[in-house]
This record gives C-alpha cells, sequence and structure tokens, in this order.
C-alpha cells in the first residue's frame, strides 16, 4: 500500500482516504421525504477511526450506506453531495480500469474559473461545505453532480484525475474516485475489493446454507482471484487472524455452530478477505455481551494497526465511542452537529446535544436516577430553517428556531479540529453578532 512512485511528494500520504462533502440521502417515500442525512460532511484518513454517534434514527446507518452505495430505493444520494475516494494506488487502478470514465481535471482547471461557475449557476459555496466561492474549486463542481450543465463532465465519469496523466496511470499523483457516481462494474469493484462493511447481525452476512469457510473462499475468489486449495488455507488463516480457534477445524462449520461472538468475528473475517482500506462497522458490538464486545473492539484495533485500516465506526454508545475512536462526529437529525478529537470530545464538549448524550451516560451523578435528555429525534422532513435541537435544547433562545446553524470551529487553537452547530458559537462574539455569523454563513460568506 505503500507509494513507491519517485514523484509522489511526502504531502500525499496526508490526504484523507475519504473525504466526504455535503451529503444528503434523502427517502421519497408516497407518505413523506425524509432527509436521513442531510449536509454531512466529515473525512477519515488511514490507519485512522473516526465514529460517529447519536440517538437512535439520527442517520449513521444511513450514512454508512451511502458510503457503501447501498441505499434502498426510495432512498437517493441528490446533487450537491460528494464522498471521494482518494487512494492513489485505487485511483491509478480505476483510470486504467475505465478510461472513458475517467476526466482531466488538471486541464479542466485552466480552462474554467469555479467562482464564475458558481456565479453563473447560482450556486452557494455551501453546496461545497465551503464558505466562500472563492474556495470552491472545479473538483468540487463534478464531484458534486453539476459538472453536467456546464458540459465538464458526463454522466457516466467518475473518476477525476488532478495531478499527473490520466492516460498513463502510473503517472497520477492526485486524484479520487467520486463513489456518489459509481455505477455497474465501478460500484461493485468499490463495494467488494476497497470498502467493505461490518453489520450489527452478523447473520445478515453470513448465508445458512454454506459452511463459513465456503463463504470466506468465495469472498476471497471474487475480490482476490484466489481459488481451490490456496482459499481455502487462506479462508483458515483469516480466521485464525481474527482469533478464531482451531480454524482449520472451524472453516468447515456452519454459521449456527458458531457462537455470537465467533459469528462476529467470521463477518469480520469475510470483510478482510476483500483486503479493504476502509472497514465500515454499524454497530458491530451492540448484540454482543460486554466482554464478547470488548475482545471484537480489541481485535477491529489490532488489525487496524497491521493493515493501515481506515474505520468508520457507529455507535449509540458513547462508551464504546471513547473506546475506539480517534475522532468523533456527533449525529443528530441528519446533521453533524459537534466534530472533535476524542479526548477534546469528553472533557470540552460544546454542543449542548453532546453535552446532554454525556450526561446520559450510566455512573456520572451516582445514586441519582440516570439522566436523559426529554422527547425524541425529529424526523427531518424539509430543509432545516432553524436548529433541529431546539425543542429539547436547555439552551435554546429565540434566534435557535429561526436561523438554521452552521457548524463553525469551537477550539482555541482555532484550527478547526473541533467544531460545532449551535448559535453559542463562536464563544468570543456576542449573541447577537454570533447569531449574524451564522446566517452569512448559510447565505455563503461576504463574497464581494
Ligand atoms: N428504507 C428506508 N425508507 C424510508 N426511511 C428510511 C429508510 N431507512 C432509513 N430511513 C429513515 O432515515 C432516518 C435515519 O435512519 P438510520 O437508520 O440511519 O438511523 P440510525 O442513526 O442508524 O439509528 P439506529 O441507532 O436506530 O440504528 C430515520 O428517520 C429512518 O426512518
Ligand atoms: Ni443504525
Amino acid at each position: 500500500m505503500s507509494m513507491e512512485a519517485p514523484e509522489t511528494s511526502p504531502e500525499s500520504e496526508e490526504v484523507p482516504i475519504l473525504d466526504v462533502r455535503n451529503l444528503q440521502t434523502t427517502f421519497f417515500t408516497e407518505k413523506e421525504t425524509i432527509r436521513a442525512v442531510d449536509g454531512v460532511s466529515f473525512d477519515i484518513f488511514p490507519g485512522e477511526t473516526v465514529g460517529i454517534v447519536g440517538e437512535s434514527g439520527s442517520g449513521k446507518s444511513v450514512t454508512a450506506r451511502s458510503l457503501m452505495g447501498l441505499v434502498d430505493s426510495p432512498g437517493r444520494i441528490i446533487q450537491g453531495s460528494s464522498i471521494r475516494f482518494q487512494h492513489l494506488e485505487a485511483v491509478r487502478d480505476y483510470a486504467a480500469t475505465f478510461p472513458k470514465r475517467t476526466v482531466d481535471l488538471g486541464r479542466l482547471e485552466q480552462q474554467y474559473d469555479p467562482a464564475e461557475l458558481c456565479e453563473r449557476g447560482g450556486l452557494s459555496p455551501r453546496e461545497f461545505d465551503r464558505d466562500t466561492r472563492r474556495e470552491v474549486t472545479i473538483a468540487d463542481i463534478v464531484a458534486a453532480g453539476y459538472g453536467e450543465q456546464f458540459d465538464l463532465v458526463d454522466d457516466n465519469d467518475c473518476v477525476f484525475v488532478t495531478g499527473g496523466d490520466p492516460d498513463d496511470p502510473e503517472t497520477i499523483t492526485e486524484g479520487f474516485v467520486e463513489v456518489t457516481r459509481l455505477t455497474g462494474e465501478a460500484q461493485r469493484q468499490m463495494r467488494g475489493d476497497r470498502v467493505a462493511m461490518v453489520f450489527q447481525d452478523p447473520l445478515t452476512s453470513l448465508n445458512p446454507v454454506y459452511t463459513v469457510g465456503n463463504q470466506i473462499k468465495e469472498a476471497l475468489t471474487l475480490h482476490q482471484g484466489i481459488s481451490g486449495k490456496e482459499a481455502t488455507r487462506a479462508a483458515a488463516n483469516l480466521l485464525e487472524d481474527v482469533g478464531i480457534p482451531d480454524a482449520r477445524r472451524r472453516v468447515k462449520e456452519y454459521p449456527h455452530q458458531f457462537s455470537g461472538g465467533m459469528r462476529q468475528r467470521a463477518v469480520i473475517a469475510m470483510a478482510l478477505a476483500c483486503d479493504p482500506e476502509v472497514l465500515i462497522c454499524d454497530e458491530p458490538t451492540t448484540a454482543l455481551d460486554v466482554t464478547i464486545q470488548a475482545q471484537i473492539l480489541d481485535l477491529l484495533a489490532e488489525l487496524q494497526e497491521e493493515r493501515d485500516l481506515a474505520i468508520m465506526f457507529i455507535t449509540h454508545d458513547m462508551g464504546v465511542i471513547a473506546d475506539v475512536s480517534d475522532y468523533v462526529n456527533v449525529m443528530y437529525a441528519g446533521e453533524i452537529v459537534e466534530r472533535a478529537g476524542v479526548e477534546t470530545l469528553f472533557e470540552d464538549p460544546k454542543h449542548p446535544y453532546t453535552q446532554g448524550l454525556l450526561e446520559s451516560i450510566p455512573g456520572q451523578h451516582p445514586g441519582e436516577r440516570l439522566r436523559t435528555i426529554e422527547g425524541s429525534v425529529p424526523t427531518p422532513n424539509e430543509q432545516a430553517t432553524s436548529c433541529r435541537f431546539a425543542p429539547r435544547c436547555p439552551k435554546a433562545f429565540d434566534d435557535c428556531t429561526e436561523v438554521h446553524p452552521v457548524r463553525v470551529p469551537v477550539d482555541d487553537a482555532g484550527d478547526g479540529e473541533h467544531s460545532a452547530a449551535c448559535l453559542l458559537y463562536p464563544e468570543d462574539l456576542t449573541e447577537g453578532a454570533a447569531v449574524r455569523r451564522h446566517v452569512e454563513l448559510q447565505d455563503g460568506g461576504d463574497d464581494e
């Protein structure tokens, strides 16, 4: 996985493997429109675990399924959303395999002025998770699905090269595969070979009528092209890697012969059979008892270290989040309301929702009844014009029902590592000035 090309600069290692911007996944049911994921932005670096935490119905699983290209009908990822997969080896591989779907963005960058395109199309920089039009790039416009209207790209295009010659994939130094634009074989290759997912219930991933070994072998054949005796051996090795004792015998057993914890280990082995760069875990330990849960979390940490895996870890359990994450995204009603490094989040939570979640961890106030946040997560049916947490928020004031907060930096360092979407911030401004700042940012900055 190392980047051996001599022209690769050291900075290229600093690129997040997944860059998610303004992700919006909407369910268009007969009865209503549900904006399950509504403008979510975050990134994940190789070897890093990014947690997503929030109450039931906040949009965690739909975020995960969007990254996997597994959104069920009547759901759709809508225009403006972008999920960039920025693994250099994968980009080269895709450019070689799908040359007709590969675009030289470097060339387009020389021909077009993104700010002018925004102006012409009436596009707000918010659409690209940017503060001002000047910050918008051609990559933003194309990735978010606005390239067609300016005749920059075709519907089919999904591999975007920003450095190097797309016709000579080995020379590529920078680029991305846009996950939201993948279809057909290109999508299948991403889902299998590059990004894998582990669900809460291992039985959704295991077929009861085949042996565990055969299912892992099938994954190995499909994604790594190995079969026969070699695959049998590799399957047993994988089971061993995930800590299943007596693996050589157990590959021949059926899922029902495994305990819950062992099944989840088998599912993780299956995910690893694809040798993915990104592993998405959606409540993988929720159904397990505490001891087994801890073992699975240890296993994931070990595998991450060995393979430099990027992990997105979803749970509603603040305790688990504290254990596994490097960074945490707190989700509420389809939005990320706070993001911080794990220690910062627990020591200095800024958003009243995060503060509420932390207060509701059992054992915070011994002898007292467990505190909970009253009420429940609303279903976002319309574009937000106010703070969706305001009706439950102990700190809400009048403007909270009038202005939709934008996520702003809240850390002392001001490096953007810690941000929250709440009208109480930035703290150094007066309440009125802070509210005005949010209105301005919402409108797309003070571009002149
Ligand atoms: N197939 C679907 N059709 C319609 N609405 C859906 C569908 N899947 C999810 N939703 C809606 O999207 C919203 C977010 O759901 P999601 O499953 O992502 O929540 P979650 O945060 O994972 O919750 P939990 O902790 O219960 O798993 C919910 O309002 C849900 O009703
Ligand atoms: Ni879920």
